[in-house]
């Protein structure tokens, strides 16, 4: 593709993203910049991909066709308003923030400003992403394709209504802690019995992987996957059965619904 992309910011979210346009040799390293204030960490990330770097953020606005913003949240109004008089007229916006909503950029940069508002997550790190993505009204289908190709290089996407994104982090953006989590008390399970904790992990982790997969490749219901892996009078139903107890289902559903709080009240207008 033969635009300039730009990132602010190069933390994990950054990383993954330079990983997945560069390895999949989408765009060349000499059409992206990405700032940082620490330079350390930008030397690191030049040394592997050979892209341009920056401590300067409106360098980076100047330079991008494609302009991703990738700091903390709260760290939007300062960037927003150093950057505000370098972002050209057909350059689009990408924010990947919870809580950043696309009326927020758009008060910010001006009513005609192109604004994609994305929620990636780190699995991408591994070009094994999954990422929501919606535009504004001034993006064309044409750029929207080439922001889409962004996120593909490093996992899947999902083009949904603006009013769903704010849900998004709950099921895909920040649910990998829950599963590390899982993956990490599974081992521990494991451990107890005597399993070395290097393979407990490792067959904790590939069951995951693997279990994903069906529900991806087979189309079936994930009760129905569970009843497979249930011989009558077996062991798996003592599990699930214990978990039922422990209501393991609750508490996810729960979780879920903190996390939607939480990206609600951080919305910022
Ligand atoms: N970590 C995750 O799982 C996910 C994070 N996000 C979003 O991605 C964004 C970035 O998150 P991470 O990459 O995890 O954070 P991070 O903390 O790893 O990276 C942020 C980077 O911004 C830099 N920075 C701070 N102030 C700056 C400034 N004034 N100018 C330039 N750079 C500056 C920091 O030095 C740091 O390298 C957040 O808004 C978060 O909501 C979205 C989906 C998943
Ligand atoms: O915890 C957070 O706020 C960010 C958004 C999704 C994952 N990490």
């Amino acid at each position: 593709m033969n635009k300039k992309v730009g990132i602010i910011g190069c933390g994990n979210m950054a990383s993954a993203i330079i990983g997945g346009i560069i390895q999949s040799k989408l765009i060349s390293p000499e059409n992206v910049i990405v700032s940082d204030r620490d330079y350390a960490k930008l030397e690191l990330i030049s040394k592997k991909y050979g892209i341009k770097i920056t401590k300067d953020n409106t360098e980076v606005a100047n330079f991008s066709d494609i302009l991703i913003l990738a700091v903390k949240p709260y760290i939007h109004d300062v960037i927003l308003e150093e950057i505000k008089n370098n972002v050209k007229s057909d350059t689009v916006v990408v924010t990947i923030a919870a809580g950043i909503d696309i009326n927020y950029i758009e008060t910010k940069l001006g009513q005609t400003v192109k604004v994609i508002r994305t929620m990636p997550n780190t699995p991408a790190l591994v070009r094994q992403g999954m990422s929501a993505l919606c535009a504004n009204k001034n993006v064309t289908d044409k750029e929207l394709e080439n922001v889409v190709k962004i996120f593909e290089s490093f996992g899947k996407v999902e083009i949904i209504d603006e009013k769903l994104m704010d849900f998004i982090p709950a099921i895909s953006g920040s649910s990998p802690a829950y599963v590390f989590m899982f993956i990490e008390a599974l081992a521990d399970g494991g451990v107890v019995s005597g399993i070395p904790r290097d393979k407990a992990y490792k067959m904790a982790a590939q069951a995951v992987l693997g279990a994903a997969q069906m529900v991806l490749e087979t189309g079936k219901h994930p009760g129905e996957l569970k009843d497979m892996v249930c011989t009558p009078g077996g062991t798996t139903i003592e599990a699930v059965s214990s978990l039922e107890r422990n209501n393991f289902r609750g508490a996810v559903i729960e979780a879920v619904k903190a996390c939607n709080d939480k990206a609600v009240s951080m919305l910022k207008k």
